[in-house]
């Protein structure tokens, strides 16, 4: 908006009775009076709908024919040719009045019989001659006696109908006051009260005067017509000469320089009984037919829209009269709309209201740049909504604006934003300390609203608050149907409003209330499933403490959980990011079931948790380790979590997984939950089963002998020695002899470092060998002959290939018993029973069973004296016993703080072949 235009004050005189807005917002202007700010405009090109079904509506409503664009002759006049000059005036207690007025001494008689106009300013009624001074008379005092009068007034009404653009509709015209005019008489600018019922426009008739002076001048947006009654053509005082204006138009009188002017105001009124569907739609069939279709279209989408009106209106004329009060383009639009949207079939038509809407939007002034800058984006509000007669007001302080986008506005004009928005404007000025000064403007404007007929009912919940709509509800004991009822329209407004933007707060409120209305009476299922679809989200259900506990009474409510529950742990199992983060936040006090749910949640999505490596990443956040994960699936009713943690071991590529944890919690639940063993072993079957296939294949390998050949193979010797004494030990010869010394001494210093490169003391007690590591080799060697002659003679030793043996057959006992407990734990036969095998299984370190995987030393050739590593470094101690009592995920948690080294080496791989 261009500066000039927004520093024009619409000054809020009228006359006495004038109506004007609330004003509590009213500061007088003294210190704010021209704050110099310059909103952005935008044009209309980057803003609403450029392409689709509103934007063509908007082109169709601009079309219409070409004499629509003349509607709007906001003023008009002229000459009254249809009166006569001289009305046969008389005034009570003053007798006929001479026209024109020459005397100053009748004008003073006259006068004497007046009173001197008031001017409206809020709800004041106030004399301030700098503002208006004039006298004025009541219709009362006044008679005119020329019957061609009054017939020059009816035909002039119908003139004035003519050029509105209402040719045919009988405006009545009605007296309202006579005026006289000194010199220094004028009355500064203003409106005019829409002072009866049906008025929308003013007509003036300035009687044969003889003055100079006295013009009108009419304002529109930035643009004025002056009236000078005859003044310039000489006819003033001659004639009667007449101006029209719409009664929002601003006007103002100049003074009067010399002589008086006599005037008479008429209201200019719609017929009292005015029937809407008598007004004749300015646009033909076709326009029409192409409008009820881009409106069906629209409305099969469910969409809203609004439409700013283009005229200003008074509170008092749209409550009153409803669109009856509506002017020019706005009454033609409005008649456009109704006829394309009466095409359409009862269910996709438009309800139109009208409603009050507010723009406001706060400056402040920045103390260091001293300029005015906007503090936020303008807010947009409807309220007041009313149906088109006014007969019917949709009750509520809450505006539906949130519910239309920004796109949803009808813009036939293509006007700019701030254009769009012109109208009454007011300002709240704040000095808010430090910050500077800020100022709120609001411009107010009246606006047709239009809402899928079908979803009136939305609107309705919409304008009086969900909430206020819920207590009101309750409080007078609602049935189950009527509150299936309000929970539906919530759900088709809310849910499609809210989900997608994924707002979560604003209707937390909503959702609690709700919540404990379905708590508190019986169960009832489309309820609650009603609720569930409203809130739909795991963030809309576990947001705030309130939320979980929601959530928690819901699980343990006796019938609604075995029915919903499914549903909520899918709608949990979508975000599982915010079910992690209530666990997190909630275990340290939520009951062990409620985070078992949770759990179970997190499992249960092929998308979820489990299904790709990132999960592990969680788990480790939540700090839960596989072990917690096993102990609560195993424990879980159903198993439907084992299931899902078998499948997500069972898909995953590299198949790296613990038996161990799986087994103990196997172990714990046949201790514990008997009843659900047997579903948890099913949903384990699989897991065990390849895992015994594993250990199969490597008992197989480990329970074939060495060939004799290969006895006296050390092949994983890691001899860092003489190169020959390495080749040696992995090569089948027993004893080698090595020659070429430079002397005795040298195959002297030969022999020793053989023996310390053995570590004799491990080599020769196999007991040590546990503790010292395990040589991976074990020869003599022996010095014979001196000199240059003497040699080297190795001879490896039994005690290495016997403990090799040994350990073989230990590893095939191993697997032997592990095949066995992992086979009972699959047997029904053994498992049901064999409580004395159980206790001796418990007993057992499950994960030694890993450590049992084969090692194939032939393949281990790689570098470092170092002994052979034990394979399963698992930190035992840092598992929670098989047989506790089922941690809780806080003690896992805690635990686990302690634990993570040992952890490190925790998952290893039951397939020899990958390590
Ligand atoms: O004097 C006139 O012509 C009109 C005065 C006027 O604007 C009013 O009474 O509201
Ligand atoms: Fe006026």
């Amino acid at each position: 908006m261009s500066s000039s235009e927004l520093s024009y004050e619409s000054s809020d005189y009228g006359d006495g009775d004038y109506d004007t807005w609330p004003t509590d917002n009213n500061v007088p202007d003294f210190k704010w009076a021209h704050f110099p700010i310059l909103e952005d405009d935008v044009p209309a090109k980057n803003f609403g709908e450029q392409q689709g079904p509103l934007h063509d509506v908007g082109k169709l409503l601009a079309e219409g024919p070409q004499e629509q664009q003349n509607l709007d002759k906001f003023t008009f006049g002229g000459p009254a040719d249809l009166l006569p000059p001289l009305p046969g005036l008389s005034v009570e207690g003053y007798g006929p009045v001479a026209l024109p007025i020459v005397r100053p001494a009748e004008a003073k008689k006259l006068a004497a019989k007046c009173q001197k106009a008031p001017f409206g300013r809020g709800r004041d009624t106030l004399f301030d001659a700098s503002v208006r001074k004039t006298w004025q008379l009541e219709p009362e005092k006044v008679t005119i006696a020329n019957q061609a009068w009054h017939d020059g007034i009816a035909a002039l009404g119908s003139l004035i109908a003519r050029k509105m653009g209402f040719p045919g509709t009988p405006v009545t015209l009605h007296l309202y006051k006579l005026l006289l005019y000194d010199v220094g008489g004028h009355f500064g600018r203003h409106r005019d009260t829409e002072k009866e019922d049906g008025m929308f426009a003013t007509l003036v008739v300035q009687l044969p005067s003889n003055h100079t002076g006295g013009q009108m001048v009419v304002y529109k947006g930035g643009a004025s017509v002056t009236h000078d009654f005859g003044a310039a053509a000489g006819t003033a005082a001659f004639k009667c000469h007449y101006a029209v204006h719409y009664a929002d138009a601003e006007h103002e009188i100049t003074p009067v320089t010399e002589g008086h002017r006599l005037a008479l105001v008429y209201s200019v009124c719609w017929p009292a009984d005015r029937d809407r569907s008598s007004i004749p739609s300015s646009v033909d069939a076709e326009v029409r037919a192409k409008m009820a279709s881009a409106l069906r279209q629209m409305s099969g989408q469910e969409r809203r829209f609004y439409l700013p009106l283009d005229h200003e209106y008074t509170p008092k004329s749209i409550a009153g009269l409803g669109d009856r009060a509506f002017k020019g383009v706005d009454r033609d639009r409005l008649v456009s709309l109704r006829a394309a949207n009466a095409l359409l079939p009862e269910d996709r038509r438009y309800a139109f209201f009208i409603a009050k809407a507010e723009r406001r939007q706060l400056f402040w002034k920045h103390c260091e740049r001293k300029a005015w800058e906007e503090y936020e984006r303008p807010r947009i509000a409807f309220k007041q909504l009313q149906d088109l007669d006014g007969g019917r007001i949709i009750q509520g302080s809450c505006s539906p604006a949130s519910y239309f986008g920004a796109h949803d506005i009808l813009n036939p004009d293509a006007k700019s934003l701030l254009k769009l928005w012109q109208g009454h404007r007011t300002k709240q000025s704040e000095d808010t300390g430090n910050e500077g000064p800020a100022v709120e403007t609001t411009y107010t404007k009246y606006v047709l609203l239009a809402w899928p007929a079908r979803l009136v009912r939305g609107l309705e919940v919409i304008c009086a608050g969900e909430d206020e709509t819920l207590s009101a509800l309750l409080a007078r004991g609602a049935s189950d149907a009527e509150l299936a009822d309000f929970l539906r329209v919530v759900e088709h407004f809310y849910a499609a409003l809210v989900r997608p933007a994924g707002v979560t707060v604003g209707k937390e409120k909503l959702r609690h209330a709700i919540f404990k209305a379905l708590w508190a009476r019986p169960f009832n299922r489309q309820l609650l499933d009603l609720y569930l679809a409203i809130f739909s989200t795991a963030k809309l259900l576990l947001h705030s403490d309130r939320g979980w506990n929601d959530f928690m009474r819901l699980t343990q409510w006796q019938q609604a959980w075995p029915a919903v529950g499914n549903r909520v742990l899918d709608i949990l199992a979508d975000d599982p990011n915010v079910v992690l983060r209530a666990i997190r936040a909630q275990r340290d006090r939520a009951p062990e079931e409620t985070i078992h749910i949770l759990v179970e949640a997190l499992l249960r999505k092929e998308h979820g948790l489990g299904s790709s490596a990132n999960d592990l990443d969680w788990l480790e956040w939540l700090n839960w380790d596989e072990t917690a994960m096993w102990q609560v699936a195993v424990s879980i009713p159903g198993s439907a979590v084992c299931r899902n943690i078998v499948q997500r071991h069972l898909n995953a590529a590299d198949d790296r997984f613990e038996i161990g944890p799986c087994l103990a919690a196997l172990r714990n639940c046949r201790r514990k939950q008997p009843q659900q063993f047997e579903a948890c072993r099913e949903a384990i079957r699989p897991l065990v089963e390849r895992c015994i296939a594993q250990l199969q294949g490597q008992r197989a390998q480990a329970s074939q002998a060495r060939p004799a050949q290969d006895y006296w193979r050390f092949a994983a010797t890691r001899f860092h020695g003489d190169a020959r004494v390495r080749d040696f030990l992995r090569g089948p010869e027993r004893t080698t002899t090595i020659s070429g010394f430079d002397g005795s001494q040298a195959a002297r210093y030969f022999v020793e470092d053989c023996q310390v490169r053995m570590r004799p003391s491990a080599a020769v007690d196999a007991q040590k060998w546990k503790r010292h590591g395990e040589p991976d080799f074990t020869f003599t060697a022996a010095k014979e002959g001196r000199g240059r002659e003497a040699t080297v003679t190795l001879t490896k030793t039994d005690l290495y290939p016997q403990q090799r043996e040994l350990k073989r057959l230990d590893k095939v006992k191993h697997l032997d018993e592990s095949l066995a407990e992992w086979g009972s734990l699959l047997d029904p036969v053994t498992s049901a029973a064999t409580t004395s095998t159980d206790e001796a299984l418990t007993d057992r370190d499950a994960d030694a069973d890993l450590e049992a995987v084969y090692e194939d030393e032939d393949e281990d050739a790689d570098g470092g004296d170092q002994p052979p590593r034990g394979r399963s470094t698992v930190g035992h101690d840092s598992r929670p016993d098989a047989d506790d009592p089922l941690p809780t995920p806080s003690q896992l948690g805690r635990e686990r703080e302690h634990s993570d080294e040992d952890r490190q080496g925790k998952r290893i791989r039951a397939d020899p072949e990958a390590e």
